[in-house]
């Protein structure tokens, strides 16, 4: 998250950081006890190794009261998704158990109904990914708020040039934006997981490039039925 602030500790209960050999990789968020939704470009530098999920934390090294890594039973990236374009850029880990619910670990909604996020609606993105253009790590989970921008001005030939689908949203970038670290993660509206931040053209803090995050709700079904079926 590239100027942004610290969250208030543990007031993002949904929140996870999936980890390879205990670092930090990319952002996701509970979507019911044994399930975290992330980006399926999470997966392309872990060669086959399955990821670890920390939930309850608000520092990745300090100790904390609710703070568990959890162990993965399955990933299941959206059959649509690869790795030359951002489209279906979705990833669902089954937890190898029932996450432990409690203060610091909670489920977050995810929008249901297909209908955009007006222009101009302030949404916020939280993420343990880059704070600076050099590549800066923190500690300590971060937080940004972002206006929504419309498809068309996202889709302008000076923005994302008609990239943009009616599965994408995105957020006005200048200054304040996601980053490195950050995909997976969700992005909240009014207390709801509109979208799951996309790693897309990979610029910061561009106003050029608008930040793009995978639309929730029009994939509500393959949610669904990859939980119905992994649970039996
Ligand atoms: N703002 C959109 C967005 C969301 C999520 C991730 C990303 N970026 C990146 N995702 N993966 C990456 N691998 C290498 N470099 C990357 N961006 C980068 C790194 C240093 C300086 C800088 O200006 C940009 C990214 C970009």
């Amino acid at each position: 998250i590239l100027r942004g602030s610290e969250a208030r500790p543990h007031l993002k209960p949904y929140m996870a950081s999936l980890q390879l050999d205990g670092q930090h990789v990319c952002g996701g968020f509970l979507i019911a006890p044994q399930w975290v939704l992330s980006a399926a470009h999470c997966i392309e530098e872990t060669d086959g190794k399955l990821f670890q999920v920390l939930l309850g934390a608000h520092s990745l090294t300090e100790p904390e009261p609710h703070k568990r890594l959890y162990q993965v039973r399955a990933q299941f990236p959206h059959p649509g998704s690869n790795i030359h374009n951002n489209k279906d850029d979705l990833l669902l880990l089954q937890l190898e158990e029932k996450a432990e619910l409690n203060s610091d670990v909670r489920v977050l909604p995810f929008q249901r109904e297909d209908r955009d996020v007006a222009a101009d609606t302030v949404c916020e993105v939280a993420g343990w990914g880059t704070t600076d253009h050099s590549g800066s790590r923190p500690d300590r989970l971060q937080q940004v708020e972002r206006p929504v921008i419309s498809r068309d001005v996202c889709n302008h030939r000076t923005r994302h040039d008609g990239t943009i689908t009616h599965e994408m949203m995105c957020t006005d970038s200048r200054r304040k934006d996601t980053c490195k670290g950050d995909s997976g993660g969700p992005l909240v509206c009014g207390g709801v997981a509109e979208g799951v931040v996309t790693a897309g053209s990979r610029v910061c803090g561009n106003y050029k490039k608008p930040a793009i995050y995978t639309r929730i709700a029009p994939y509500a079904a393959w949610i669904d039925g990859v939980m119905a079926s992994a649970d039996g």
